[in-house]
Parts: C-alpha cells; structure tokens; sequence
C-alpha cells in the first residue's frame, strides 16, 4: 500500500508518521525543495503521550510536490492524503492536473467547506473523501507533537457525490479506515459525514475567529460574560442559515462549543496561530462560507462578515 501524504506539515506528519511506523509505505510531498531536503536529511519525530516514533533518514521518502505527477507515471500511490491548508488546495491541484484523468482516492483533511467542491471539479474521475478529525497536531522544530487524541472520521460529502463521475467506493474507504485503525487512530466510516462537517464548521466559526482577534486561549472565551454572549450571537446567526438551509445536525452543538473550549482550553487555535505567525488563515472558508451560506437563503450574518473582514484586513502580515 503506498500513501501519499501531500502537506508535510503537523496534520501531515503525525498521519504520515504513524502510517508508516505501522509498516505503509509513505512518500511526504512538501511544498519547496528546502523543507524535502531538511526532513530528508534529518528525519522527524512523532511525540505521543505514551511514546516517540522516529522516522530516520534513511527511512524517509520526501520531494517536492512539483516531482509528484513524475513518480506516479512508474509507480501510482493508493491513497492521496491531502494534509495542506484550505489556502494552498489550488496550488495543489495545479501540481497535480496531469493525473486528472486518473481514478485516484483522495482524503481531504481540511477544516471548512468550499474545498471538496474544487478537488472533485478538477479530478473529476477520482473518488474523493472528506475527512474531519479532532486530533489535535502541533509542528515542532524536530517533528509533531499528538497535542490531542481525537476522533477521525471519512466519507463522502453529499455536495459532492451528485457531481461525481464516480459511484462510491464503500471498499475504498473501509479500506482506509483499517490502515488509520493499525496506525493508531480510532477512524470510523460515516453515511453522515455532513453533519460532522458541517458541525465542525459551527465550532471552528464561533471559536477561531474570536480567539484570533482577542488573541487568547480557547479555554479564555467562556471565562467572561460578554465573550460569551458574543459567541451565542455568532452561534445564532450561524444556526438560522443551517436551518434556512436544510442543515441538520444532531444534538445541542451549543454545548459541544462550550465542551471544546473547555477541553482545548489551553489551545491556540489553528487561525490564532495564523495570525500570530503572519500566515494567510482559513477564514474565508470556515466565517466567509456561513456569509455566502446565508447570502444563497436571502439573509444576512452581519456580525460573521464584520469578523471575515477584521481577519481579512490582519493578512497576510499579520499581528506582531
Ligand atoms: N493541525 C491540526 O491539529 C488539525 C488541522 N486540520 C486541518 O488540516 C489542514 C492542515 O493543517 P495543518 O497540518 O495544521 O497545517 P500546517 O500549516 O502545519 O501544514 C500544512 C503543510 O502544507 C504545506 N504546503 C503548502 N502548500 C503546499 C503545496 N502546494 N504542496 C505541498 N505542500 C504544501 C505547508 O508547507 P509550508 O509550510 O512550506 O507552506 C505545510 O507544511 C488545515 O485545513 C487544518 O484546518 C484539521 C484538524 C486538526
Ligand atoms: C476545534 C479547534 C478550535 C481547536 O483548537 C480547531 O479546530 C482549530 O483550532 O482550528
């Protein structure tokens, strides 16, 4: 079995990582030649809880995204792990639309929404897969940290399975879940994967920005009043455009908010640490989609766009 894992970064080690000390054959595609080089000379460390994987040097297989469409004309991979940021998924895409008459089996990692639609519209004959995950993968000089054992889930996003070439391939992703089971992940194949997407979407709406612009903690948001009631006045907006729109999510995600605050409590959250960093952040696909969301039904998510735009106008340099 050989496993592509696209994005080198903290999601993309830690997978990769255990995938291949659990005996897959893993090749670690990056962005620039420097970071190939880098983990080819130095190898990188896995650091659980329980114990440290090390991929060695001589163990590591890493190049290049721009080298990616050139191996797989010898030898194709089973599975595409798309482990990169919402932002670089076009790039990504542009390195790889040679392949795109190929049927291959891509797992998109992202937070957010939006992406699922650009993968399969550009890959129109591969199966595409939609995975959410609360692990939580922090980047360090010398590998990842396991920061948080979650849950990890796949499937295909009714979004995408009316426009796909494609029927879906139940086996395909059994087969999935049983390397990320062997690896170390508890994985589930889900019919219902909308409802976690768009659920984690919710959660990462009300938390990221909030904490991106306060510039705290996530466990800060509930230890005053008024961030409270901020983030119920995003939660209700978001909540009218999900039922405006036909989306159904099971129990009280009001409360699962407050719980991932409280259990991530001393987390920077993925957009803080963006800013924090003068990155480009995800808010166009996670506060910018409940803003067309609610656009597309006729009403409006004034206090979501008055936070797309803050989060816009810090990027790309960011805070200091
Ligand atoms: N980290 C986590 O715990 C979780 C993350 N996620 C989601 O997973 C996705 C990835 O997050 P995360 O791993 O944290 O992000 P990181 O920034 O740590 O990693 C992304 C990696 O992708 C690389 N990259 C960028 N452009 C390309 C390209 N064109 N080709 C190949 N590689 C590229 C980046 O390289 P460079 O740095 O050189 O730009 C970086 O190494 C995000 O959508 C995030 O929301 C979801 C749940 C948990
Ligand atoms: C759930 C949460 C908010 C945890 O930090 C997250 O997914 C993120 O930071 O993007």
């Amino acid at each position: 079995m050989i496993i592509d894992v696209v994005g080198s970064g903290s999601l993309g080690l830690l997978y990769g990582g255990k995938l291949q000390d659990a005996g897959n054959e893993v090749r670690f595609w990056t962005r620039t030649a420097e970071q190939a080089n880098k983990l080819s000379v130095e190898g990188f460390k896995v650091t659980e809880r329980e114990k440290t994987i090390q991929i060695s040097s001589d163990q590591i297989q890493v190049k290049p995204i721009t080298e990616l469409t050139r191996v797989w004309e010898h030898s194709p991979g089973d599975w595409l792990l798309l482990m990169v940021k919402q932002t670089a998924i076009k790039d990504v895409i542009h390195e790889i639309a040679s392949l795109k008459t190929r049927v291959l089996n891509i797992a998109c990692f992202q937070n957010g929404i939006g992406h699922l639609n650009v993968v399969q519209s550009n890959m129109p004959h591969s199966n595409i897969y939609s995975v959410i995950t609360t692990e939580g993968a922090k980047r360090q000089q010398d590998g990842v940290i396991r920061a948080g054992i979650g849950e990890t889930w796949l499937g295909k996003s009714s979004d995408i399975r009316s426009s796909s070439l494609m029927p879906m391939d139940q086996n395909e992703s059994i087969r999935l879940q049983g390397l990320l089971q062997q690896a170390g992940f508890g994985c589930t194949v889900s019919n219902e994967i909308d409802k976690l997407i768009y659920r984690k979407l919710l959660i990462n709406a009300v938390i990221n920005p909030l904490t991106a612009i306060w510039r705290i903690p996530n466990g800060e948001l509930i230890t005053r009043e008024e961030r409270i009631m901020f983030m119920r006045q995003l939660y209700d907006e978001a909540w009218a455009v999900y039922e405006a729109s036909g989306i159904l999510i099971d129990g009280d995600v009001w409360d699962q908010i407050l719980s991932v605050c409280r259990s991530t409590a001393s987390n920077t959250s993925s957009m803080l640490s963006d800013v924090l960093h003068g990155q480009q952040t995800e808010v166009q696909s996670i506060t910018g989609q409940i803003v067309s969301m609610a656009c597309r039904c006729g009403l409006s998510a004034p206090t979501h766009e008055v936070l797309l735009h803050l989060i816009e106008g810090m990027q790309p340099e960011g805070v200091s």
